[in-house]
């Protein structure tokens, strides 16, 4: 959370929080980057982990003008020079991942300054690979065993996804083990030498659901959204990628239409997808923006979960899953035009990009303004197709985390401060709290387990040769004697076969029994667990509540926190304010006694020479030793 002074009530800056703790609010982040000269100077301190002061240097628009107060900015979390991607990705990132499992849509955005360290942090470098690289790594970790099968889940090109039967699932996934086998020789696949391990144990992950992962990305450039995994092989010189609608679904979700949503099973596999993409956008985009992005690009994770059936085994039901996304997305530089050449071409794309940017700062202030007084303005999303696609994280419920990147030096402390009053304009804003729409389905836990445990026992059942034949596993007794009849006075025989019938059907009531004894204990073994799952569903659910009844103890407190440091800022604001004043005074007072002082001085009676003297200063201020004496010498 980022907060600039602002004089308000403390019964106001209460019902705020209150508001807060229903709405949810965008959480802000700072990164400062490194200056790239020693000599270069900073004007930017960190005071604690969450509050940096903006010092106006002289050179600046407000020092200029008389406005040379420090500026205090308040955020969640600020991330000093040093701090390592691994620490900005934890803090940023990792609990939006969290949300996602639990079924939510989460929104990270990365905006600043041209060159304040943006993609940098997005995207990383070789060897410090940045928030995307390490949220497909923690995100592949986590669920590497719980995959669905691929083309499974079929996405529908409209937000939805289709349940595929399992055979067009296998045909489809033969075709594309052609498809990929001949990507793979194309020049655009290239070596994933950025992969990190990544493991970090994320929450709401369960191993009775199975997952799908779909990823796509997009680059929004001139008001236009380009899909940067569509093929691009066939493109030449005079081919262009053809730029994609926006449109709205049925439940008000945008989406970009037809765009290519890749299912990766790895995260290598989603690591050589995202290299393509950042081929194409380099191949594209990157000759006309000569390093600096004046494009907005979006890389979006769709998780798809499903509820494992009461056996354990994959739901055939349709609609039986869930769809949430995480959209990461490394914004153009807010100071693009300063940054290019004044060709006619990059002024007009610097003015796109300050527009998009513009278009977005108009539509917060509007949905600030609606939420605020009650009003039903219209927000002009339209007006641009970065808010068009976002529409639904700023309308809808979702989990918004906003990093501002900085870059410290003084020569841009104008620019910066226009970044932080965007930041502050955020903050203003509330999204919907989204709730988990995970939805329990009152199966028994640890189902996957269970059936396969079952596959591998009915598998060691067939693998062992002992009990392959049916004979030996229910068999009564050994083999019927010789039924041979040699001589018709041979009653042996039949005396034989009765007492072999009588202990074949002795032997059938004692496995009867046995089996009915049996079945007897497994059920009531099976009772007793049954009463375990209950007690341990019971006490399950009783924990949710004391986890839901802290999580709402934290968040209440930490929204008292926040207002005790929004409190304490504007106290801290105030006393500095006060004491400025009262130098002030004390300055005027000082002034005033000395004027007194000389006045009663011209009051009080002068000796003559002493007049005579005076007289003399005050016609002539400045007097010289020389003067002096001579004056002295005529007393
Ligand atoms: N925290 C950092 N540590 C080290 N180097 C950094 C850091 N932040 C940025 N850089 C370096 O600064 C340069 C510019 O950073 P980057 O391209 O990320 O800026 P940007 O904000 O994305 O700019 P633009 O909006 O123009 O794309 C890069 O060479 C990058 O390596």
């Amino acid at each position: 959370m980022l907060a600039m002074y602002c004089k308000k009530s403390s019964k106001n800056v209460q019902a705020k929080c209150q508001q807060m703790r229903e709405r949810g609010q965008i959480k802000f982040f700072c990164r400062i980057r490194s200056m790239e000269n020693d000599s270069d100077i900073s004007c930017i301190k960190v005071l604690s982990d969450k509050i940096v002061s903006l010092t106006p240097p002289s050179t600046s628009v407000g020092f200029q003008t008389g406005n040379y107060r420090e500026i205090h900015c308040l955020f969640h979390r600020v991330f000093e020079e040093d701090a390592s991607q691994e620490t900005v990705f934890e803090w940023t990132t990792i609990p939006l991942i969290n949300d996602v499992f639990r079924g939510k849509s989460c929104l990270l955005f990365a905006y600043g300054l041209s060159g304040g360290g943006k993609t940098y942090t997005m995207n990383g470098e070789p060897r410090k690979p940045g928030i995307i690289s390490r949220a497909l790594d923690v995100i592949f970790n986590n669920i590497m065993h719980f995959q669905a099968e691929k083309f499974v889940f079929k996405p529908d090109k409209m937000n939805g996804f289709e349940v595929q039967a399992e055979e067009d699932a296998w045909k489809e996934r033969q075709c594309e083990a052609h498809r990929t086998q001949r990507l793979m020789k194309t020049d655009d696949a290239i070596e994933c030498d950025q992969q990190a391990p990544c493991y970090i144990q994320l929450e709401g992950i369960d191993e009775d659901n199975i997952y799908a992962i779909f990823i796509s990305y997009v680059e929004v450039y001139k008001n236009a959204v380009y899909d940067l995994l569509e093929d691009t092989r066939d493109y030449g010189k005079h081919k262009r990628l053809q730029g994609k609608l926006v449109r709205e679904d049925r439940t008000h979700d945008m989406y970009v239409h037809d765009v290519v949503e890749v299912e990766v099973k790895s995260s290598k596999e989603a690591h050589e997808i995202l290299y393509k993409g950042m081929c194409t956008k380099r191949k594209i985009f990157g000759s006309v923006t000569s390093g600096f992005s004046c494009s907005h690009s979006v890389f979006t994770i769709r998780i798809v979960q499903a509820v494992l059936d009461q056996f354990g085994g994959a739901p055939e039901q349709k609609g039986a899953y869930c769809v949430s996304k995480l959209c990461l997305v490394d914004l153009a530089g807010s100071k693009c035009t300063n940054y290019m050449k004044n060709t006619s071409q990059r002024l007009g794309e610097s003015g796109n990009i300050n527009n998009s940017l513009m278009t977005l700062k108009t539509c917060l202030e509007i949905l600030h303004e609606n939420q605020k007084l009650g009003m039903k303005k219209l927000i002009p999303y339209r007006d641009s197709k970065l808010t068009y696609l976002f529409k639904n994280f700023f309308e809808g419920e979702s989990n918004i985390h906003a990093l501002i990147c900085v870059n410290p030096r003084a020569a841009n402390f104008d620019e910066t401060l226009h970044v932080m009053k965007f930041a502050n304009i955020l903050k203003e804003v509330q999204v919907l709290h989204q709730s988990s729409t995970v939805k329990s389905t009152g199966f028994p836990v640890g189902r996957r387990r269970a059936n396969q445990m079952f596959q591998e026992a009915l598998q060691k059942l067939e693998q062992d040769e002992r009990v392959q034949s049916s004979d030996d596993i229910c068999s009564i007794s050994t083999a019927f004697p010789c039924l041979e009849l040699k001589d018709p006075m041979d009653d042996k025989l039949i005396h034989n076969l009765i007492q072999f019938l009588e202990f074949r059907h002795e032997q059938y009531n004692l496995q009867r029994q046995n089996l009915v004894h049996k079945e007897k204990e497994f059920f009531e073994h099976l009772k007793a667990v049954m009463q375990k799952n209950f007690l341990a569903q019971h006490e399950n659910t009783s924990l949710h509540d004391i986890l839901d009844f802290e999580t709402n103890k934290r968040i209440a407190l930490e929204a008292k926190e926040n207002e005790m440091e929004s409190c304490a800022e504007q106290l801290r604001q105030e006393l500095y304010n006060r004491s400025e004043a009262i130098k002030m005074v004390k300055q005027e007072a000082v002034v005033v006694h000395e004027a007194q002082n000389g006045v009663e001085m011209l009051k009080k009676p002068l000796p003559l020479a002493s007049f005579s003297r005076r007289k003399r200063s005050v016609t002539s201020p400045i007097i010289s030793s020389e003067d002096e004496n001579s004056t002295s010498a005529m007393a």
